[in-house]
C-alpha cells in the first residue's frame, strides 16, 4: 500500500483526549494534532476532542472512547514535567501503561502523545518548538495506524 493511501484521512473518525494540566503546552499539542489531521483530509466534524484534568485521567477517557466503536483511532495528548515530587514518575508510568492498555484491550489504535520532560523548556521544544510538535506526530501515527489495523484485521 502506498504511503499516500495510508495517509488518507478522508473517511477516518478520530477522538483526541487532551489533559488540561500544563495547558499552555497541551493546547499547542492539540492545535498541532488538529492541523495535521485536517492536512491529511480528516473532516473537522470527524474529530472529537475530550478534555481531562491531567495525564493520569487520560487512559479512562481513551478507553471509554475506544469502546464506543465510533473511532478509527484515539489520540492522547498531555504534558508531564518533572517537579520536586515523585508524583512525576507515578503520573508518567500510569499514563503510559493505561494508554497502552486502552489500545490493546479494545483493538482500537490509541496513540501516545504525552510529553514527559525534565524541564519546561524541553516541553516547549516538543510542542511546536525546535524539536517539532508531538501532537502533530501523534496525528500522523493515528492516521497510519487506523489504516494499518483496517488492513490487517
Ligand atoms: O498531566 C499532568 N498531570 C500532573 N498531575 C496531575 C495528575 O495527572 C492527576 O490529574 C491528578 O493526580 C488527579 O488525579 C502533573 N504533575 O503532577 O506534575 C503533570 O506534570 N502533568
Amino acid at each position: 500500500m502506498t504511503h499516500t493511501n495510508t495517509m488518507n484521512g478522508e473517511n477516518l473518525k478520530t477522538a483526541v483526549v487532551v489533559a488540561t494540566f500544563n495547558d499552555f503546552i497541551t493546547s499547542r499539542l492539540l492545535s498541532g494534532a488538529r492541523s495535521t489531521l485536517f492536512k491529511y483530509g480528516v473532516k473537522e466534524e470527524n474529530v472529537t476532542v475530550v478534555e481531562v484534568p491531567g495525564a493520569f485521567e487520560i487512559p479512562l477517557a481513551a478507553k471509554t472512547l475506544a469502546e464506543t466503536g465510533e473511532y478509527d483511532s484515539v489520540i492522547t495528548l498531555g504534558c508531564v514535567i518533572r517537579g520536586s515530587t515523585t508524583h512525576y514518575d507515578y503520573v508518567c508510568s500510569e499514563a503510559a501503561k493505561g494508554i497502552s492498555h486502552a489500545g490493546l484491550s479494545t483493538g482500537v489504535p490509541v496513540i501516545f502523545g504525552v510529553i514527559t520532560t525534565e524541564t519546561l523548556e524541553q516541553a516547549v521544544d516538543r510542542a511546536g518548538g525546535k524539536v517539532g510538535n508531538k501532537g502533530s506526530e501523534a496525528a500522523v501515527a493515528a492516521i497510519e495506524m487506523a489504516h494499518t489495523i483496517k488492513r490487517i484485521r
